[in-house]
């Protein structure tokens, strides 16, 4: 995170001036210009915001070298001083500024980010590629390989188990799926013309979203091998159903979430004997998949496949616990490949990202404020917005929509058709806004998102970084938002090592706040309630905040006040009881 001057925070070589935030907000075209100031800065280890501040500060101390190689990047430090000093406002000096550090030296839109080409140099046909792959990597509109493909690519064909780390968006999902689909490819064909062929490529996945999206992608990398065929099994569809469409047309590649995985091991016959022909084993999303929440369900289904088999893991983050449990999925001798170099951020570059510290009675107004200033800059605007909880996702779609703005919901309290509805059109489309859970944190890849705003604390570092790589895509630029309430700012010494900059909750207008208190009042008290019940029993998981109850009793009247409620709902006795709050003074039980 940027420290120092208050008012001026800087990442990725562009400074922001922190009252600024609803200008930056509109910054999209300049902060791809600005990309062309940075690389040879960094080819040259200079830290780009300490050269910008001691220049400003009139540090004569500079050195010539770094001064020279900025001003030939087109860095005018020098100018940009003089605007201040003619009093222009903040906001002007941030948009010049942005213009004057931008010689558009960024390139085509094919990745070239400030951080490096998400895209090789190699393309798929110097690669050891059967001819078919080859056809529908060409068909998929794919020519070079991004880094993480390059990287892994060779070691995989190589039978090794390997461990790949790469920022988001960045191509993983071609990475382990193609040289997969190559293993399989050259299994004797006696193998795959069995009328109930075994499971050969086993794909996991922590979301249905995710699972449906891999198996879509596999389609097309299968277009040309007639014989692979590819299946997903995912929670929130009838077991009975997938179960017929197994047995009408058993593939060889399933794509599936962990528990309904392990309902088939339990209840579809043959399913166990059709698991012990397994190949190759992906775990997607490796540390979510291997986190206390899915680590049963998972040993389970790693205990149902053969030892003998090559094993993927790939994620945006793997933090060391990860590693040190590798072991339950892979051979000792796997190989780590690491493509997010040491000292660059696991996040992209050429993603703005924001937090606001602001009141939770404030968090609508200010969200429908920057809502409203995003949507009227950005015709082809593409928002998601984060919420903890199921409930609150539901809470804060309807107050949106009651706000009169584009909105589409997605939590897993959703039916699955309704989710998948959502999750396509939200694909396909530009101008809308979707309310989600965690359920679209990760993996899901949904072209040109223009904004993510995650609203109050996400569950750990790890899922702060997956939610804003739902944006920043493919090199793309994007922005992030993340907005706190004052308590909850101790989540920013997770992400310090981020380039994370502080925004100043703007001034809202009063007709704003009248037009968002007007439409809590018609949102239904059924909702609110909910909300209120999951958002004290996602804040009561939090070992920080519920150590002290009687506080989180107080803040969670906070949240109920920022939804226009007099009172706080009461919650029934056996809720409470679960939640380990029925003696919490100044809870109100039904
Ligand atoms: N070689 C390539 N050239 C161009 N585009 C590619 C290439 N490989 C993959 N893509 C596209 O890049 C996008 C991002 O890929 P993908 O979803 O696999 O990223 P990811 O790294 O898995 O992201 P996340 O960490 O969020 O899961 C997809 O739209 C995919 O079709």
């Amino acid at each position: 995170m940027a420290g120092g001057n208050p008012l001026l925070r800087t990442h990725g070589g562009l400074p922001v001036l922190t009252r600024a935030f609803p200008c930056r907000l509109r910054l999209r075209v300049p902060a791809r210009r600005c990309r062309g100031a940075a690389p040879a800065l960094t080819a040259a280890k200079v830290d780009v915001a300490d050269v910008i501040g001691r220049v400003r500060s009139g540090d004569a101390a500079v050195p010539k070298r770094w001064r020279r190689e900025a001003e030939e990047e087109g860095l005018a430090f020098s100018r940009v001083g003089t605007s201040r000093g003619r009093g222009v406002r903040e906001e002007d000096v941030v948009e010049r500024e942005a213009l004057e550090f931008g010689a558009d030296k960024s390139g085509a839109d094919d990745g070239g980010g400030v951080d490096g080409s998400y895209l090789s140099e190699t393309r798929f046909d110097q690669c050891a590629i059967s001819p078919l792959s080859l056809k529908a990597v060409k068909d998929a509109g794919y020519e070079r390989m991004t880094q993480v493909q390059e990287a892994t690519l060779p070691i995989i064909l190589q039978g090794r188990d390997v461990l790949a780390k790469a920022k988001t968006g960045t191509g993983k999902t071609v990475a382990f799926l193609l040289p997969a689909i190559e293993a399989l490819s050259t299994l004797p064909n006696s193998r795959r013309n069995q009328l109930r062929p075994s499971i050969n490529l086993l794909v996991m996945c922590p979301t249905r979203e995710l699972a449906n999206q891999v198996a879509v992608e596999a389609k097309k990398l299968l277009k040309y091998h007639r014989s692979l065929g590819v299946q997903v099994v995912i929670g929130g569809t009838r077991l009975t159903q997938e179960q017929r469409s197994m047995q009408a047309n058993p593939c060889q590649i399933l794509v599936a979430t962990p528990g309904r995985l392990k309902d088939h091991l339990e209840n579809t016959p043959g399913f166990s004997t059709r698991l012990k022909g397994v190949k190759v084993l992906v775990l997607d999303e490796a540390d979510r998949l291997l986190d206390m929440g899915f680590r049963r369900d998972i040993e389970k289904i790693i205990a149902s496949v053969p030892k003998e088999r090559q094993t993927l893991l790939f994620s945006a983050t793997v933090p060391e616990e990860v590693r040190q449990i590798s072991h339950i999925a892979m051979k000792k001798d796997y190989k780590f490949i690491n493509t997010v170099k040491d000292g660059d951020e696991e996040t992209h570059s050429q993603v703005s990202q924001m937090f606001m510290i602001a009141p939770l009675d404030l968090h609508f107004s200010i969200l429908y404020d920057v809502l409203k200033n995003h949507v009227a800059e950005d015709a082809d605007y593409k928002v998601i917005i984060f919420c903890t909880t199921a409930m609150v996702t539901k809470l804060v779609a309807e107050v949106l929509s009651q706000l009169k703005l584009n909105i589409r919901e997605i939590h897993s309290r959703k039916s699955q058709s309704a989710r998948t509805k959502v999750s396509d059109e939200f694909r396909k489309s530009r101008g809308l806004i979707l309310v989600s859970s965690d359920v679209s944190a990760r993996g899901v890849d949904y072209p040109d998102v223009t904004l993510v705003i995650q609203v109050g604390l996400p569950a750990d570092r790890e899922q702060y970084i997956h939610r804003l790589g739902r944006t920043g895509r493919k090199g793309k630029d994007g922005l992030g938002l993340l907005l706190l309430a004052p308590w909850e700012t101790y989540f920013l010494n997770s992400v310090q090592d981020l380039s994370v900059s502080e925004a100043v909750v703007p001034s809202i207008d009063s007709s704003i706040h009248t037009e968002v208190r007007n439409a809590l009042g018609r949102v239904e008290m059924k909702s609110k309630e909910s909300a209120y019940q999951a958002w004290l029993g996602y804040y009561n998981s939090n070992k920080a905040i519920s150590r002290d109850k009687s506080r989180l009793v107080r803040l969670a009247e906070e949240f109920s006040q920022s939804m226009s409620l007099a009172v706080p709902p009461a919650i029934p006795k056996l809720i409470l009881r679960k939640m380990g709050l029925n003696n919490a003074p100044g809870l109100r039980s039904i």
